[in-house]
């Protein structure tokens, strides 16, 4: 293995041998006898600066082997491809350029994830929440934090801008070199289906692994849920198949979902469960839902306490228990994880409501799939003292079945649903919408604009009434075509208010 002494840093620059990055490759094709200093791995020519490393991707979209020469004119001083390429610096010829981005990141950054506590979040739904959860609950024990999801990358109070739930390899080690370097102890991070399948976390090592939950989404990408399952279950499988006493490896799994069997059976690690249903090693029982919070008796290993949140809904019990396994095996005391809890506000976009004095409810969910629907409108039942309104859409080019069952959701548990688009990208927004109809008998109001269906929701909510805006949650953007324009459905809601109030 190689030593982290490899990494070089000096008055800001970081570098490393060429020679001694390509031993981590383990490559048959021998090695180049040119030896330059590479400062930076690339996979991107627009981001290539003299020195770069650049590594070929074949992706959906365009094939970076058709951008390597453009790298080398930026300064690349050395290439990475799967294709034979004529350029006048060293090319290393990989079969699968993608594994080696992993392999060379992880090495070029000295390994970072052998020095931090790393908490791997997966599942369909609630990955953003349980990662924000146990980032809440180990800052209040006293930790630094990493976070890296959906919303943002996060060191400390530090932000980061991110495009992807879980990042490429490349992005994902240098952020993770960065948190070393902050002295962060513990990270929780989302791990997508799309992430384990396509191996961007390949060489992160995970110390606990989380499962949330596994129910249909993203069939766009995986074809069959048994395909999106298995894709899940490596993070549980690649999860240090040995028993390493100084650092024990943990699989928090959901008993009360099915797929935890075939998680429990393929990982070597330490299982510890939750659930409410099933019995489990962490339970929630006697739990009572009200409009300004939820209390339940908080079953462990350790001792049963009571917990009271601000949180309301069944699936947040469930991502409290998810959080409160993974931040019990990495040593926070139990009374810091209720005190922790009995503080959390929520998270952005996710059930967070709109009050600008109206005289009913408004909310802003990131619910985009008929499982979370569900679990939203289920949870607003419980509460609404009228009608409730639902504004919601489905993405272009995702998983086209979901659109129907969505659809379907949205009619049986509301008075008044209303379709729209949400982020229709490159597809037509009628076809989107017409897709979603196919799943209701009854003629719904669809109106594609987006802006005008929040408003037009608002215009005739009355008092009492409860608005659901589901969809896009912390989003502040609205993706038509390649266009992506500023929308945000919490301004646009207050605006629509304000709107209405002024009249
Ligand atoms: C389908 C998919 O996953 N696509 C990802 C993929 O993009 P791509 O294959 O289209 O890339 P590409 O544009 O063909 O480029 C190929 C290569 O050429 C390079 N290139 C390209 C242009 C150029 O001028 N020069 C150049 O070098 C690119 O940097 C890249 O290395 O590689 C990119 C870089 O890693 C990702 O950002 C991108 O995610 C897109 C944005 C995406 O929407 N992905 C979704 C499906 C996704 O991954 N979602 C999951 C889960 C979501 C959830 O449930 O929470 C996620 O983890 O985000
Ligand atoms: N445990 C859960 N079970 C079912 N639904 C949930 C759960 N937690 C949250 N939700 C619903 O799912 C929505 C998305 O939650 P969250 O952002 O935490 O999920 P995610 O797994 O990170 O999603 P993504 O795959 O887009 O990253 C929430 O707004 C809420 O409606
Ligand atoms: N991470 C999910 C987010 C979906 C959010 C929804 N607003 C949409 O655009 O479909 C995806 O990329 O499929
Ligand atoms: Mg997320």
């Amino acid at each position: 293995m190689a030593s982290f002494s490899v990494y070089i840093k000096k008055k800001g620059t970081i570098g490393m041998k060429l020679q001694t990055l390509l031993q981590h490759l383990h490559s048959f094709t021998p090695l180049t006898t040119e030896n330059p200093t590479i400062t930076s791995i690339d996979m991107d020519s627009r981001d290539v600066q003299q020195g770069s490393l650049f590594v070929c991707i074949k992706g959906f979209t365009v094939d970076g082997h058709d951008f390597a020469e453009q790298a080398v004119a930026r300064g690349a001083v050395a290439v990475v491809a799967e294709k034979p390429l004529t350029l006048p610096v060293p090319v290393i010829y990989v079969n699968d350029s993608r594994r080696a981005l992993a392999v060379l990141a992880d090495a070029f950054y000295g390994q970072p994830t052998h020095q931090l506590h790393v908490i791997g979040v997966t599942g369909t739904n609630g990955k953003t929440t349980t990662t924000h959860f146990i980032e809440r609950i180990c800052r209040h024990a006293g930790k630094k934090t990493g976070l890296i999801g959906t919303i943002n990358m996060k060191i400390g109070d530090e932000t980061y801008d991110v495009k992807n739930t879980t990042p490429e390899s490349l992005v994902l080690q240098k952020m993770f070199r960065k948190m070393v370097d902050a002295h962060v102890d513990i990270v929780a991070m989302e791990v997508s289906s799309h992430a384990l399948h396509m191996g961007r976390v390949h060489g992160c090592d995970f110390d606990v692994a989380v499962f949330t939950n596994l129910t249909q989404d993203h069939l766009d990408y995986h074809q069959t849920m048994e395909h999106y399952r298995w894709s899940k279950g490596l993070l549980f499988a690649q999860l240090g198949n040995r028993f390493d006493h100084q650092r024990p490896k943990f699989a928090i799994l959901n008993a009360d979902d099915a797929a935890s069997e075939e998680y429990k059976k393929s990982t070597a690690a330490t299982v510890v469960t939750y659930g409410i249903h099933h019995q489990s090693d962490i339970m929630a029982k006697h739990i009572e839902i009200t409009t300004s919070g939820t209390t339940f008796q908080l079953v462990t290993p350790i001792e049963t306490v009571q917990v009271k949140t601000k949180l309301i809904g069944m699936f947040n019990v469930y991502n409290l228990l998810a959080a409160v396994g993974a931040c019990l095996v990495s040593n926070i005391p139990l009374r810091a994880i209720v005190e922790a809890i009995a503080d959390i506000e929520g998270v952005p976009g996710r059930f967070e409501v709109v009050n600008a004095g109206q005289p009913f409810t408004v909310i802003v969910d990131y619910a985009h799939t008929p499982d979370s629907l569900e679990n939203v409108l289920q949870t607003i039942q419980q509460f609404a003292k009228k009608r409730i309104f639902v504004v919601v859409g489905c993405g272009g080019d995702r998983d086209r079945t979901k659109r129907p069952l969505m659809a379907q959701i949205a009619v049986k548990y509301s008075d008044v649903p209303i379709f729209t688009s949400d982020n229709p990208r490159s597809e037509d927004p009628m076809a989107i919408l017409n897709d979603m109809k196919q799943g209701v008998a009854e003629d719904v109001v669809c109106i594609v604009d987006r802006k005008e269906a929040i408003t037009y929701a608002i215009e005739q909510a009355e008092k009492d009434d409860v608005v659901l805006i589901a969809g896009k949650g912390h989003e502040t953007y609205q993706i038509i075509g390649k266009d992506v324009l500023y929308f945000d459905d919490r301004v646009v809601a207050r605006e629509a208010i304000q709107r209405r109030t002024d009249q």
